[in-house]
């Protein structure tokens, strides 16, 4: 039997707005992603990339087709199933989204507060931990503003990880970071998933961090093309 996939889409749609503005933005998407896969998503301004994200993260509504995420179809899937789908994934998404008024650590340890069966002290000393891996030992003291944003982002990544999701998220990541900040932050994140086992999709534009990725995928005007390996070389030939 084969390794079922951990994300499994099949003749996605998605449309915004109503009546005369109604506006398809996602056709007939089918992509199926398995356990502990890399896979980056890139595509033009506008061609579907962060819509598609958020259905799969389950923060939007699936309206046609079947999206499963765990074996849980998100189509009509109600609150309660969504919200225990969204415990397994970790975000990373533009701008990284820190809370200004928590620390770096405080920030981090949020994350665990959806898991009550983890005790406080333990998710203290995680959150600790979390952020020692991703370089930032010193900094789980201090606020969102005294940190760059290369940091900013790390402390994000970290968020993300802490839980140990089965799944991350991540939009742009390394938007906003120079060369060497981006690499860092994306070795870090396949470093980490690859010691957690966990599957990535990364939407990004940033050519220089293609090859982190087991799988490359592209969307142009709300259709999903695939590529069997990363670079978009033609897969070997059998004898
Ligand atoms: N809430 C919304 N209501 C109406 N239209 C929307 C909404 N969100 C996105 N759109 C439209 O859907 C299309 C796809 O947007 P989406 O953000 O998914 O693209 P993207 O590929 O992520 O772009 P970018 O790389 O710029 O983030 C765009 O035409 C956008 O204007």
């Amino acid at each position: 039997m084969g390794v079922s996939p951990v994300i499994a889409i099949h003749q996605v749609s998605h449309f915004f707005g109503r009546g005369r503005l109604r506006k398809q933005v996602l056709f007939d998407i089918d992509v199926e992603i398995y356990p502990g896969e890399v896979v980056i998503m890139s595509g033009p301004s506008g061609s579907g990339k962060t819509t598609l994200l958020t259905l799969i993260g389950a923060l939007r509504s699936t309206q046609t087709g079947s999206l499963q995420v765990f074996n849980q179809q998100l189509r009509e899937a109600n609150t309660r199933e969504l919200v225990k789908v969204r415990r397994y994934i970790g975000y990373i998404f533009q701008a990284h989204n820190l809370l200004q008024s928590l620390t770096a650590r405080q920030n981090v340890q949020m994350a665990l507060d959806l898991h009550v069966e983890i005790d406080k002290k333990v998710a203290y000393q995680r959150s600790i931990d979390m952020l020692a891996e991703v370089g930032l030992a010193e900094w789980a003291n201090y606020y969102p503003q005294e940190l760059s944003g290369g940091q900013k982002q790390r402390v994000a990544i970290a968020r993300a990880l802490v839980s140990h999701p089965k799944i991350v998220l991540a939009d742009e990541p390394t938007a906003s970071l120079d060369k060497q900040s981006g690499r860092d932050v994306v070795e870090l994140m396949q470093r980490l998933a690859k010691q957690q086992g966990c599957t990535i999709l990364m939407v990004t534009h940033d050519n220089r961090v293609l090859d982190v990725a087991d799988r490359l995928i592209h969307m142009e005007d709300g259709r999903l093309s695939t590529q069997d390996q990363a670079f978009g070389l033609p897969a070997p030939v059998s004898p």
